[in-house]
């Protein structure tokens, strides 16, 4: 029988809201059983601590390097992932001995792959000796070093969750929402194809931030109130990443949010959660056949008005638009979950990324092992 692991995985993703936590059980492989999870948010002084983190990344030229601000930054981000955990355990009463191993994300702040540099912070050394519990990290390291971009890597994670659909259309294709989208088209077959489809919710929140001061537009009100400004909408979605067959992943700072004399708030919303929606059907287009379901995850499927846009594009394009949990998953837990389902794949050497996801040049595992007590890069890599 194969072997089944309890795992914990940590995501910090590129909207910087907080971090999500949730457990599995996993073979790593068709076996997914989902259990708790828990979103701790960060409080606005920690935001603005990271924001200034990606800024003052753009100078890091290897990704081991860690200016002083950096590495005081990656100290405590570990901290708090280290409460995140600790507050589960305790919220859940699970015992931290039943946890086998945690999948830890960090936090990007720098994500470059036409140089091959992607940079995580997070300490999974320190993570594991105040937790306790052993840590896989740094998962993205070993795609580059072979070739890929480094993400998307919840792919390979959507494959499994589809197997578990009811009845389902295919091909079928998971779309996150995140603060960057990326999707994932799984066929009968179990065959995948992902990438980063395009800006997600991380332009709509710097707008809103920007000319109402506050950190994003609650179920899209604010659009609901605006008009879509064609002009503005093609000056992102004319952007050569929908043209350029190499471009796999994208970086936070890809797109960058509209001056305030291009449009008034309203408007601006309502174009930028036009452009989220219209960038994935965009991107969606390069793939070999249309999705017949697409099942929509991440915070974006909170936004209305990026959730009507996005059913109006399914409607013509034939396809049904579910939501995560309409399909029976969690949206908001699916990328924390996705970390703890790496994880257990890293402990087993199984691949992580495969030239369809990242573009690599062939499927590899990834990640650094830290015990409780030691580091070591994962068995059989
Ligand atoms: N109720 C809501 N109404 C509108 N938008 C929301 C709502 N809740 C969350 N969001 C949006 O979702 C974002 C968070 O999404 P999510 O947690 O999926 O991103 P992430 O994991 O940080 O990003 P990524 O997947 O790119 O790493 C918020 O910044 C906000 O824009
Ligand atoms: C470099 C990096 O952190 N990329 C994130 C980001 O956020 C969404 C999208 O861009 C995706 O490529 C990735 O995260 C998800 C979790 C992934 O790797 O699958």
């Amino acid at each position: 029988m194969a072997e089944i692991f309890t795992a914990i995985g940590l995501m910090s993703g590129t909207s910087m809201d907080g971090i999500d936590v949730a457990m599995l059980e996993t073979d790593g492989e068709g076996m997914v059983v989902r259990r708790q999870n828990l979103s701790v948010p960060y409080d606005p002084a920690f935001r603005d601590r990271l924001k200034q983190g990606l800024e003052d990344a753009k100078a890091v030229r290897d990704r081991s390097e860690r200016p002083a601000s950096l590495a005081g930054l990656e100290h405590d981000l570990t901290l708090r992932h280290s409460d995140a955990v600790k507050a589960f355990l305790e919220k859940n009463n699970v015992l931290r001995e039943k946890v086998d191993v945690v999948g830890f994300h960090g936090q990007t702040v720098l994500h470059r792959p036409d140089a091959a540099l992607t940079v995580q912070i997070g300490d999974g050394a320190l993570l594991a000796r105040e937790i306790g519990i052993p840590v896989v990290y740094d998962m993205r390291a070993n795609d580059m070093a072979h070739g890929g971009q480094g993400a998307p890597l919840v792919p390979v994670y959507h494959a499994a969750l589809a197997r578990n659909l009811d009845n389902p259309l295919w091909p079928v294709c998971f779309v996150n929402i995140g603060g960057i989208s990326n999707l994932t088209w799984v066929g009968a077959d179990g065959a995948i194809v992902a990438f980063d489809s395009g800006p997600g919710n991380t332009l709509i929140d710097q707008w809103v931030e920007a000319h109402a001061g506050i950190p994003f537009d609650q179920g899209g009100r604010i659009a609901s109130e605006g008009r879509v400004l064609p002009a503005l909408a093609d000056r992102y979605l004319s952007s050569p990443f929908f043209t350029d067959q190499k471009r796999r992943s994208l970086d936070r700072n890809d797109f960058l949010p509209p001056e305030g004399g291009d449009a008034e708030l309203s408007d601006g919303a309502r174009t930028l959660a036009y452009v989220t929606a219209a960038a994935i059907f965009k991107s969606a287009g390069h793939l070999e056949a249309m999705p017949k379901t697409f099942v929509i995850c991440g915070g974006g499927r909170h936004n209305d008005t990026v959730m009507k846009d996005l059913k109006a594009l399914a409607g013509r394009n034939d396809a049904a638009l579910l939501t995560a949990e309409q399909a029976g998953f969690d949206g908001d837990a699916m990328e924390a979950e996705a970390w703890a389902y790496l994880a257990v794949r890293s402990l087993k050497g199984l691949p992580l990324t495969f030239p369809g996801t990242t573009g690599v040049k062939e499927p590899v595992s990834g990640g650094v092992f830290a015990d409780v007590g030691a580091i070591r890069t994962c068995p059989r890599h």
